[in-house]
C-alpha cells in the first residue's frame, strides 16, 4: 500500500532542510492509513482488503468492521469534539479525508514542541476525525514526556542552587528576627500606648469639654489640660487621640504581637477607668474588630507565611478572674460546677492552670466563635458609671507552638491579651453590697498589678506577683524576659479628670520600667529533656570522681604490694643463693665424708675380722643381697629376727637375709643390723632437703618416757605429742650444734637426758653431734654444723649425721643404740631396738616410702 508521491502531501521527512523530529512517524502512519482515500482521488479504489487493516482507526471503507469499532470508542470518549464533528460532516462530503489531509499538511509544517489546534479539525469528517484525534493525541503525549523530562532536569539543575537559597531564606529569615527582636528591645520590652476615646452623645450632651490634647505630628506625647495652669504633657509610646481606628492602634501593636511567633512571651493589657475603651480597644465590635481578634488574624498570618519552614499550631484558652476567683469561659458547665481553678507552678517555671480548657484553633474563624463564646460567658454587672462594666479581669491565653522543618528547633509561647475590670476609685462609683465587694477585689488586684510594676521598676529583687491572682496568672509575661504592650486607655470628659490623671500617672510608671533582653521560650518538654540531662551529667561526674578516687587508692595499694612484693622476691633469691651455696658446700663435705668412710674401710680391711669381737666388725662391702648367704655370718638379733620373720618374706628376698635360729640371732643381733643397713646407704643418694630428721624430734616429757607400743615405736610419723609439748621440744633444742654446745648447763643438761635418757627413737644426731662437739671437732660433720648458722643447715647436719651414725662403723654408738640404756624389760627393749632399726630403715629409704621391717 504506496502512497503516491506526487498526490501525497510533502512529507517532512522529505525535506532536506529538516531534521526528522518527534511525532513525524506518527504523522507518517496517519498518512500510510490515508493513502486509500488518496488512491480515491487519483485512482479507483482498491477493494478493501484485510490486510490493510492496522491498529490505528481508519477509514471504514479501508479498516472494515474492526476498524469501525475502534472509531466508535475514539468518537465515545471524545464527546465534546463529536458535535463540531458532526456538524463538519456535511461540510467535507463524502469523508474523503481530505480534510484531514490538510489538517495534518498544517502539522508537518510545525515545529516538534507546537501543538496548536487547527481550525480544520473542526472540518474532518466522522470517519477520519479518530485518527486525526489519535495523531493529536500521540503527538501531546510525547512534548508531554519531552516537557517532563526537561523539568526534571531543570529541576535537578537547579536543586542544588535552591537549596542554597533556601538555607540563605533561612539565615536571612533568622537575622530578620533577631534585629527586629533587637529593634523592640531598643524600643522598650514593656511599651504603654495611651489611647483616647472620643467624647460620647452622652458627655457632648452633658457638656462636658475634653481635657486632652493630643497632635498627631507629636505621636508620642499627650497634654493633659483639666485647666490651662495645669497643663502636663505625658510621654508614652504612642498616643492615639480619638480621631485614630483599630487599625492605626493594631498596626503598632504588631511587632509585639510577632514577637510571640518567634518564641517570645507576650502580654498585651487594656487598663483604665471604666468605660473608656478597654474592651473596645481589646475585643471590638464585630463591624469594629480589636486587638484579640486581629492579633490571632495577625498570627495565621505569619504562619501561612512561614509554612515552608516553620510549623505552628494554636491554642486558645480564655478565663476570668473575678472576686479573685478563675473562671474558665470555655468551659459551659463552670458556672453550675463548683470546679476550682488554681494556678500551679510547672516544672520549667511556667504558671499553669490544671484543668483549663485550651481550644485548638486553625482558622480564624473558629477564633472568633471562642471569642464570642467566652464573652456570653463573662461575668457582667452593672453600675452608675457604665451599665455595661465588666467587673471581672478578662484574660485571653493564646498558645503558639512552633517547629521549625529545617532547624528542628522547638519553641513554645504564650500570648496574654487582657482586657481588665474598670480602675475606678470606690467612691466615684457609689457602690454597695456586691458591687462592692467586687469593687474593692478589683482594685486590690489593680493595686497588686501597680506593685508588681513599681517593684519591676525600681529592680527589686523580690516582685510579689502573687498578691493577687492576675499578676500570678501573668507572672512569666510580665515583665523580666518578656514583651509587654499596655493600652491606658482614657476619657477625654472633664468630669472624669481626675480619673484620667490616676490612669496616667501609672501608666507612667509602668513605661520607666527598663526590662532586661527578653528570653526566647523553648518547649517545657524540650526544657524538662535538657534539665533531666544536666541532672544525669552531674550524677555521672560525681560517680566518675569517686571512680577515680577509689582507682587512685587502689593504685596506691598496688604499688606498695609490689614493693612488697619485690622485696619477698628479692629475700626469696637471697635464700635461694644460701641454699645453693649450703648444697654446695654439703656436696664437698659429703665427699670429704664418703673418703674417710672409705679410708675407714680400708683400715678396717686390714684388720683380721673375728667373731670373738662382733662389735667391731665392719660392714660389707657390697650389699647382702648381692652376695650370696653364708652360714658364717652373723644373725640378726631376736626382736629384729622376729621382725623380719613376720613382715618380710619380701624384706628376705631383698635382703637375702637367711633364718637362724634364736639362740644364735641374740648373739649376733648388733653385727646383722649393720650388715644389713650399710649398702643401703650407699644407695640412697643425698637429699638435703629432707626434714623427716627434726620433724620427728620429741619434747622432753616424750624423751623421758618409755613407749611400749610397738606402733608408737615403729612410726616417726606417728610420734604422740601434744600440742604444748610440741614447740617445748622443738625450742629445747638449739637452733645449731654450736648453740647447744654454747648453751647454758640447763640446756646441755636438757641434751644430757635426751641423749641418755630418750628411747632409741630420740637418740637423734643432734644427741651424737653434740657429745661429739665435746670430744671432737675436727670431724667433717662437726665442721659443718660449726659453718652453717641457720636452721636449714642444722637439719641438714642432722640428716647427715644421722647417715654417718647409721652407716659408720663406730663402736661407741653402737653400744649405746643397742645396749637400750635405761630399759631393763629385756623384750621391751628389744622392741625399741627393732623400732629404731625400722624408723633408721624409713629415714634413708625414703624414697621407697616402704617399710623394710
Ligand atoms: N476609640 C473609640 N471610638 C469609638 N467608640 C469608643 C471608643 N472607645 C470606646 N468607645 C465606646 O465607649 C463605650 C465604652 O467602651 P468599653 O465598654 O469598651 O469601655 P470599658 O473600658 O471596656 O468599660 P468597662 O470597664 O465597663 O468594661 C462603648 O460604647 C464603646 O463603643
Amino acid at each position: 500500500m504506496g502512497a503516491d508521491p506526487a498526490a501525497s502531501p510533502p512529507s517532512p521527512a522529505a525535506s532536506p532542510s529538516r531534521q526528522p523530529r518527534q511525532g513525524e512517524e506518527e504523522l507518517r502512519a496517519v498518512e500510510d492509513h490515508l493513502s486509500p482515500s488518496r488512491h480515491a482521488d487519483s485512482s479507483p479504489a482498491p477493494p478493501p482488503s484485510p490486510a490493510s487493516a492496522a491498529p490505528v482507526p481508519q477509514h471504514p471503507e479501508v479498516s472494515g468492521e474492526d476498524a469501525e469499532l475502534a472509531s466508535e470508542e475514539a468518537v465515545e470518549e471524545q464527546p465534546a469534539l463529536e458535535e463540531g464533528v458532526v456538524e463538519a460532516e456535511a461540510a467535507v462530503a463524502g469523508g474523503d479525508g481530505e480534510a484531514l489531509r490538510s489538517f495534518l499538511e498544517e502539522f508537518g509544517d510545525q515545529a516538534d514542541d507546537c501543538l496548536i489546534p487547527s481550525p480544520r479539525l473542526k472540518g474532518i469528517a466522522t470517519p477520519d476525525c479518530p485518527a486525526a484525534l489519535q495523531f493529536l493525541g500521540g503527538r501531546y503525549n510525547s512534548l508531554m514526556e519531552k516537557y517532563k523530562q526537561q523539568v526534571a532536569k531543570c529541576a535537578e539543575e537547579c536543586a542544588p542552587r535552591f537549596d542554597g537559597l533556601k538555607k540563605k531564606y533561612t539565615a536571612e529569615c533568622a537575622e530578620r528576627r533577631r534585629l527586629y527582636n533587637e529593634l523592640i528591645e531598643l524600643r522598650g520590652n514593656i511599651r504603654v500606648f495611651c489611647r483616647c476615646r472620643p467624647l460620647s452623645s452622652d458627655e457632648i450632651s452633658r457638656g462636658c469639654s475634653s481635657v486632652v490634647e493630643v497632635d498627631p505630628s507629636q505621636e508620642m506625647d499627650l497634654q493633659f489640660v483639666p485647666t490651662e495652669k495645669e497643663r502636663k504633657t505625658f510621654k508614652f509610646d504612642h498616643v492615639f487621640g480619638p480621631a485614630d481606628d483599630q487599625e492605626a492602634v493594631f498596626a503598632e501593636s504588631l511587632p509585639v504581637v510577632r514577637s510571640v511567633m518567634d518564641g517570645f512571651n507576650v502580654c498585651i493589657f487594656a487598663y483604665g477607668q471604666t468605660g473608656t475603651g478597654k474592651t473596645f480597644t481589646m475585643e471590638g465590635v464585630p463591624e469594629n474588630r480589636g486587638v484579640n481578634y486581629r492579633a490571632l488574624e495577625e498570627l495565621f498570618r505569619i504562619s501561612e507565611e512561614r509554612s515552608s519552614s516553620v510549623s505552628y499550631s494554636f491554642g486558645v484558652s480564655i478565663l476570668e478572674v473575678y472576686n479573685e476567683k478563675i473562671r474558665d469561659l470555655l468551659d459551659d458547665n463552670s458556672e453550675h460546677t463548683s470546679k476550682r481553678l488554681d494556678i500551679k507552678q510547672s516544672a520549667d517555671g511556667a504558671q499553669e492552670v490544671p484543668g483549663l480548657v485550651e481550644a485548638p484553633i486553625s482558622t480564624i474563624d473558629g477564633v472568633w466563635e471562642k471569642l464570642e463564646a467566652g464573652a456570653r460567658n463573662r461575668s457582667v454587672g452593672s453600675t452608675s458609671v457604665n451599665e455595661l462594666s465588666s467587673r471581672s479581669h478578662s484574660l485571653v491565653r493564646v498558645t503558639v507552638t512552633s517547629e521549625h522543618l529545617v532547624t528542628g528547633e522547638r519553641s513554645r509561647s504564650h500570648m496574654w491579651l487582657v482586657d481588665l475590670a474598670g480602675s475606678e476609685r470606690l467612691a466615684k462609683t457609689e457602690v454597695e453590697g456586691e458591687r462592692l465587694k467586687e469593687a474593692k477585689f478589683i482594685n486590690k488586684s489593680l493595686s497588686a498589678l501597680g506593685d508588681v510594676i513599681a517593684a519591676l521598676a525600681s529592680k527589686n529583687a523580690h516582685i510579689p506577683y502573687r498578691n493577687s491572682k492576675l499578676t500570678h496568672l501573668l507572672q512569666s509575661s510580665l515583665g523580666g524576659d518578656c514583651k509587654t504592650l499596655m493600652f491606658v486607655q482614657i476619657s477625654p470628659s472633664s468630669t472624669d479628670s481626675g480619673e484620667t490623671l490616676c490612669s496616667l500617672n501609672f501608666a507612667s510608671r509602668v513605661r520607666a520600667i527598663e526590662h532586661g533582653p527578653a528570653r526566647k521560650q523553648v518547649d517545657p518538654a524540650e526544657n524538662f529533656k535538657i534539665k533531666q540531662m544536666a541532672e544525669k551529667l552531674c550524677h555521672e561526674e560525681k560517680e566518675n570522681a569517686k571512680l577515680n578516687e577509689s582507682l587512685q587508692l587502689m593504685q596506691l595499694k598496688y604499688a606498695s604490694r609490689e614493693n612488697v612484693f619485690r622485696t619477698l622476691q628479692d629475700k626469696i633469691r637471697e635464700t635461694e643463693q644460701a641454699c645453693r651455696t649450703h648444697q654446695q658446700r654439703a656436696r664437698e663435705l659429703e665427699n670429704e665424708l664418703a673418703n674417710e668412710k672409705k679410708a675407714a674401710r680400708d683400715t678396717g680391711k686390714s684388720a683380721k675380722p673375728s667373731f670373738a669381737a662382733p662389735v667391731r666388725q665392719r660392714p660389707p662391702l657390697a650389699p647382702m643381697r648381692q652376695r650370696p648367704p653364708s652360714n658364717n655370718m652373723p644373725q640378726p638379733s631376736g626382736p629384729s629376727r622376729l621382725r623380719f620373720a613376720g613382715k618380710g618374706s619380701s624384706v628376705q628376698n631383698k635382703e637375702n637375709i637367711p633364718t637362724t635360729n634364736k639362740t644364735t640371732v641374740d648373739k649376733t643381733a648388733g653385727k646383722a643390723r649393720r650388715v644389713s643397713l650399710v649398702p643401703m646407704m650407699r644407695q640412697i643418694p643425698l637429699q638435703p632437703k629432707r626434714r623427716s630428721s627434726i620433724a620427728i624430734l620429741p619434747s622432753e616429757r616424750e624423751r623421758m618416757s618409755i613407749f611400749p607400743e610397738k606402733k608408737a615405736m615403729s612410726r616417726l610419723s606417728h610420734v604422740q605429742m601434744s600440742r604444748t609439748a610440741r614447740p617445748q621440744a622443738f625450742n629445747s633444742i638449739p637452733e645449731t650444734p654450736q648453740a647447744a654446745v654454747d648453751a647454758t648447763p640447763d640446756v646441755r643438761g636438757k641434751f644430757r637426758r635426751m641423749e641418755f635418757g630418750s628411747s632409741s627413737r630420740f637418740s637423734s644426731p643432734p644427741t651424737l653431734s653434740m657429745r661429739k662437739s665435746r670430744n671432737n671437732i675436727s670431724s667433717p660433720q662437726q665442721r659443718l654444723r660449726m659453718q652453717s648458722g641457720s636452721g636449714n643447715a642444722s637439719k641438714l647436719c642432722f640428716s647427715i649425721q644421722k647417715r654417718v651414725a647409721l652407716g659408720s662403723p663406730a663402736p661407741a654408738r653402737t653400744t649405746s643404740m643397742t645396749s637400750g640404756t635405761g630399759i631393763f624389760d629385756p623384750a621391751l627393749r628389744e622392741q625399741i631396738m627393732a623400732g629404731r632399726f625400722g624408723n633408721a630403715q624409713r629415714v634413708f629409704n625414703g624414697k621407697r616410702r616402704m617399710s623394710v621391717l
